[in-house]
């Protein structure tokens, strides 16, 4: 890349998390000029975008003799990625680009084996002129939340990962002219464990998340607790599905944010960001959802808007084509555990009204949510089972610390450690083999368990039905829509001592705190009844 011509103003800052840093290009949000200049200095971006729109062609059949770069074109659509650090955590270049690396490997050869290659984006490392990294630092700095602020983005290697733009639709055909509306969600874990390794009953009954939520609201780090269920959403029930993402709009926390042409218009940043307005967010989705009359407004309009952004979300969680290969593990984890979590307000209210439990997941196979779910699963033993194998392979390591090469603890994430992967035998032979498959494979299922699903919808006219791409309907119009996943980096060896105490310490506060005092509490969490009516008629 022609150091001289990276411009820090052309990149605008686009959201972060723990570990990581993301901008966007600054025109990514504005409607397509087709005499936007195509830069020499974009070449290798180009390269980049190139192959993610080969993907384009395979996964819509769009015609092959379809020119690139289109007109038009321009690298508008890649997000740079920065890893985040302690500011006292010094990392060499090398170190840096080996873990970036390390993250485009495990997505190619782990995560597109298990979740299809139609729904992850590994992106590739590009080296950036440091001049324009630190710039681009100072630019952005600003606009971070003070909450991830304890972290600095990498300046020192000009290393960072360059993606397409999740946020837009994935493909080049038809997305840039129109309007773009995405809806980012973190599911999070979607199953209760039924290891026996489980020592706390309550475990198999309230799921992680729920419980979890009590503790997040007593640390401080959300204002309150959150109706939203993953086993909700991951029930494959409509009824429950609505009930989660109705839920999610109310309490968006970190699981839940929504873009517009690009540009966050929902999500809540940290505790103190401001409470959830639905009629402003209405206002916005309304030329989505409504004719362009725009004349409907009132609380009786932004029900109506709401409502069918979730019936959109919910209808395209449950597609899914699952052309490419079958899943590695459909014969594998299964489903498992409870089908309801006891927490859930959803499962509460029904049991309150005598109804019978939901049934058990209904996910058609070939959906994100259920790939995503299977490899969540691939931890069969819980923390609490996995963690005297972790201590097995430490100890292992203790002795022989020139053996965590090739035991492949960080990387290379090859053919080979997914294949390893693939065993799910739970019979414990003592051996430093089976401990090893069991802390990799519970690694796996902790970054399923953490990722998001990024969902791109965009407006397409009633009678655009020649191409192949996917279209949902909504009540007065159709939108293209793509599915994708992102956040898979695979999650390090060395936390998994910190998620033993953690899970400890999130039982222990919800049986203090919640299971003891169960009726009082869950009385001023929120009106079952009221809420039910709301759940089943309102949404
Ligand atoms: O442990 P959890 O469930 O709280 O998940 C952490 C997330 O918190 P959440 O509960 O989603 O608010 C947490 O998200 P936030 O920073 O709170 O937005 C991270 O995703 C963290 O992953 P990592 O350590 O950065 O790789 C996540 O840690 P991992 O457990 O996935 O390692
Ligand atoms: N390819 C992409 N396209 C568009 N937006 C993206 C892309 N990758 C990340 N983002 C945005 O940047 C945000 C932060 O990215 P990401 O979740 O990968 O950070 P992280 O630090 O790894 O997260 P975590 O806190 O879970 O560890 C995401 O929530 C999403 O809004």
């Amino acid at each position: 890349m022609d150091e001289g011509k990276m411009d820090e103003n052309e990149w605008r800052y686009h959201g972060e998390g723990n570990k990581s840093l993301v901008v966007a290009h600054a025109q990514s949000e504005l409607s397509q000029d087709s005499s936007c200049p195509f830069d020499q200095e974009a070449a290798r971006l180009q390269q980049l975008i190139t192959s993610y729109l080969t993907f384009a062609e395979r996964s819509w059949s769009l015609n092959s003799t379809h020119e690139f770069p289109p007109l038009g074109f321009t690298w508008r659509c890649v997000v740079l990625r920065f890893l985040k650090f302690p500011p006292n955590r010094k990392k060499t270049s090398e170190e840096i680009f080996q873990h970036l690396q390390n993250i485009v490997d495990f997505g190619k050869n782990v995560m597109k084996e298990f979740l299809g290659e139609n729904y992850v984006h590994c992106g590739e490392v590009v080296q950036l002129p440091l001049d324009f990294v630190k710039q681009l630092c100072l630019k952005i700095q600003c606009e971070r939340p003070e909450s991830r602020c304890d972290k600095d983005l990498d300046t020192l290697s000009g290393y960072a990962l360059c993606l397409p733009n999740l946020a837009r639709l994935q493909t080049y055909q038809f997305a840039e002219r129109r309007p773009i509306l995405c809806v980012e969600i973190k599911p999070k874990c979607g199953f209760i464990p039924s290891s026996s390794d489980v020592t706390h009953e309550l475990k198999h009954r309230v799921c992680r998340y729920c419980m979890h939520q009590h503790l997040k609201v007593a640390t401080g780090k959300w204002k309150q607790i959150s109706k939203y269920c993953p086993l909700d959403l991951y029930s494959g029930n409509k009824q429950r599905m609505y009930f989660a993402l109705k839920s999610l709009l109310q309490e968006a926390q970190n699981n839940l944010k929504i873009f517009k042409n690009g540009e966050l218009i929902y999500g809540c940043k940290d505790a103190r960001s401001p409470m959830a307005d639905w009629s402003e967010l209405a206002h916005h989705l309304k030329p989505f959802f409504f004719p362009s009359n725009g004349l409907a407004s009132g609380p009786h309009c932004t029900r109506a808007v709401i409502r069918e952004l979730v019936r959109v979300i919910t209808r395209v969680l449950l597609s899914g084509s699952d052309k490419g290969r079958a899943g590695a593990l459909r014969s594998g984890p299964g489903l498992r555990g409870p089908p309801v979590c006891e927490a859930s307000p959803f499962s509460r209210s029904l049991r309150c009204q005598g109804k019978n439990t939901p049934e058990r997941s209904g996910l058609p196979k070939g959906c994100l949510l259920y790939k995503t779910l299977q490899v969540q699963m691939l931890d069969l033993l819980d923390i609490e089972g996995l963690y005297p194998l972790y201590r097995r392979v430490e100890r292992y390591l203790e002795e022989f610390p020139e053996e965590r090469k090739t035991l492949q603890i960080d990387g290379p994430y090859d053919e080979a450690f997914y294949q390893r992967l693939l065993d799910l035998s739970t019979e414990d032979d003592g051996t430093v083999a089976f401990a090893l498959t069991k802390v990799q494979q519970y690694r796996v299922a902790m970054t399923a368990k953490d990722c998001s699903i990024m969902i791109a919808l965009s407006p397409c006219l009633q009678d655009a039905s020649s191409d192949q791409r996917p279209v949902v309907p909504s009540s007065r119009s159709r939108f293209a829509f793509s599915v994708s996943v992102l956040d898979l980096d695979l999650k390090p060896y060395e936390s998994i001592p910190h998620q033993y105490k953690l899970d400890s310490k999130i039982v222990n506060y919800y049986l203090k705190t919640v299971h003891a005092k169960d009726a009082t509490v869950m009385s001023t969490r929120f009106k079952e009844s009221e809420d039910c009516t709301l759940v089943l008629h309102k949404v």
